[in-house]
């Protein structure tokens, strides 16, 4: 029997977080993987998606090299390379989250899947830890729709899309979620032929004049986005896939990506045995992070329901770490950004525009300031999208960004929205010129425009003291 403060279930981006604070304040922690150290995070979700995202931006760049008055070219795409780039990412990052490094820094690593024999005790690789608390930290998994055929049907999931050695010929894309959109267009400028079909709205989470902007680029740059579509049926054809949809149309691919959402990965816990109740969202769980019926077990990441991202799975370790090391309260409450890595860009905080019109209605002011206003965006060559406002008295409740950077842009109203900053605190700051974020000062300042300009009292105002100014 192995006895511990703390014992975390699954060495991902919460998992991986909590162990290294807790282990380092002090607390006797065991960390239970079953799988890769690392999770999905970096071993088939963010990080390798987002260096296939960089190879394709650099192939687009050269493909449209024109906009600079350099010869375009349109790259010779070895796949089999770029692939090795995806894995290189991944190799040099790994180091970090390994376990040695977390064996170093004090904590016991088990390799092999954690399931609870009771209210206090997970048993994992044949032995038995009984902790203080446990932390569900057990992350998500592919969503597989109920697509007649599918079974029968060789399919690609973000599991396995990352091991491929030769680029599909054409790939078909199910979801245009965030992972449908970004592998899409990653795809897309590889070089390979993509066809997107997605059940509702492209983005549908995201405000749909900039989700709309997206859908835009993606059909500009040569994918067949065939939105509001559903799919009937799934069939190998040859060597191939080949999809009904319900309007009678049939598309034939060479490979079927399946993006069409998560499911929280909590089968093998064996829930029932510790009495933590979940729901097909996550472990149920307060604010607190806490298990609302086994006061001993908290969820972080994405098994606790409360949005799936890297960052909130790192905060969620933070929230945790407070509670079980040092018994103070702490509770989730930070807007929580997110950023889909289309190009351009889509990225959003707190709320978007139909969300804040439902909430403050006719209190609600938007502002919008265009990329192409911006004096650096015009040298880029990438002026496509906006930035959005949702203002209430003063204050941003939501923005939306879509353009060049637009995930580096919404960390500052990260900061904005979490500390309940005025408009005026970035309205009046003084920013580099010429920069990307100015975009961001000048929405702000476009609340404080009509106020000062076109305004018959500070006209009069002005008048009056020029005539009495010596
Ligand atoms: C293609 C893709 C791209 C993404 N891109 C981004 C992005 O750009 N930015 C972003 O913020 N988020 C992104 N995400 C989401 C992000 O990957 C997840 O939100 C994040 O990994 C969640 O972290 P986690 O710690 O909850 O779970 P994970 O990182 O999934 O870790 C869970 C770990 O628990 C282990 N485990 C599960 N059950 C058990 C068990 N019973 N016993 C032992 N171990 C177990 C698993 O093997 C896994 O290693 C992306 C996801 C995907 C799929
Ligand atoms: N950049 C990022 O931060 C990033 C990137 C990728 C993933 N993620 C995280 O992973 C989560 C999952 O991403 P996702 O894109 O798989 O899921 P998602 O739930 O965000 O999107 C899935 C899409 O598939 C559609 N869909 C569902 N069933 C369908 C069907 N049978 N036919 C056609 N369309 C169908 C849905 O309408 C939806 O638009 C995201 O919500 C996000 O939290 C984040």
């Amino acid at each position: 029997m192995i006895r511990a403060d703390l014992c975390i279930i699954g060495a991902g981006a919460g998992g991986l977080s909590l162990a290294a604070g807790a282990t380092q304040m002090g607390a006797r922690v065991v960390l239970v993987e079953g799988a890769e150290m690392g999770g999905d995070c970096l071993n088939h979700g963010c990080v390798p998606s987002k260096a296939l995202i960089e190879a394709a931006r650099a192939a687009h760049t050269m493909a449209t090299a024109g906009r600079f008055g350099l010869a375009p070219v349109r790259p010779v795409v070895d796949y089999a390379a770029v692939m090795d780039h995806v894995a290189r990412t991944i190799a040099a990052i790994a180091p970090m989250d390994s376990q040695e490094r977390f064996e170093g820094l004090g904590v016991h690593v088990i390799r092999g899947w954690g399931r609870f024999a009771g209210p206090d005790t997970l048993e994992a690789a044949g032995q038995q830890i009984r902790a203080r608390r446990f932390v569900i930290a057990t992350g998500s998994r592919p969503a597989l729709p109920p697509l007649p055929g599918l079974d029968e049907t060789p399919y690609l999931t973000n599991e396995t899309l990352f091991s491929l050695r030769a680029a599909p010929a054409h790939l078909l894309v199910l979801g245009g979620g965030p992972i449908g959109v970004e592998m899409a267009q990653a795809h897309l400028r590889l070089g390979v032929a993509v066809t997107l079909i997605e059940s509702g709205r492209l983005m549908g989470r995201e405000d749909p004049e900039l989700a709309a902007q997206i859908t835009a680029t993606l059909r500009a740059e040569g994918a067949t986005v065939l939105d509001q579509t559903a799919a009937l049926r799934v069939e190998p054809a040859g060597e191939g896939v080949r999809l009904h949809l319900a309007d009678g149309r049939q598309i034939l691919g060479s490979h079927l990506l399946v993006a069409t959402g998560r499911r929280v990965a909590l089968e093998a816990l064996n829930l029932s045995a510790a009495g933590v109740e979940a729901s097909a969202t996550g472990v149920r769980v307060g604010d607190d992070l806490r298990s609302v019926s086994n006061r001993r077990v908290y969820a972080i990441g994405d098994a606790a329901g409360r949005g799936q991202f890297t960052h909130a799975a790192g905060y969620h370790a933070g929230i945790v770490l407070r509670q079980v090391l040092l018994g103070l309260p702490a509770r989730i409450g930070a807007p929580i950004p997110r950023v889909t890595y289309s190009d351009p860009e889509l990225a959003q905080v707190g709320l978007t525009e139909p969300e804040a019109r439902a909430a403050h209605g006719d209190r609600l002011q938007v502002l919008h300031w265009g990329f192409d206003h911006n004096d650096r965006a015009q040298a880029m060559a990438e002026t496509t999208g906006r930035i959005k406002l949702m203002v209430v008295r003063g204050r941003a409740v939501g923005v939306s960004i879509c353009g060049p950077h637009a995930g580096e842009l919404i960390g500052l109203w990260a900061l904005m929205l979490g500390a309940r900053l005025r408009l005026s605190a970035l309205a009046g700051a003084v920013l580099p010129y010429p920069t990307l974020s100015e975009v961001s000062k000048r929405a702000a300042g476009a609340y404080f425009s009509p106020k000062l300009f076109d305004n018959p009292v500070i006209r009069l105002v002005v008048r009056s003291v020029q005539r009495l100014l010596p």
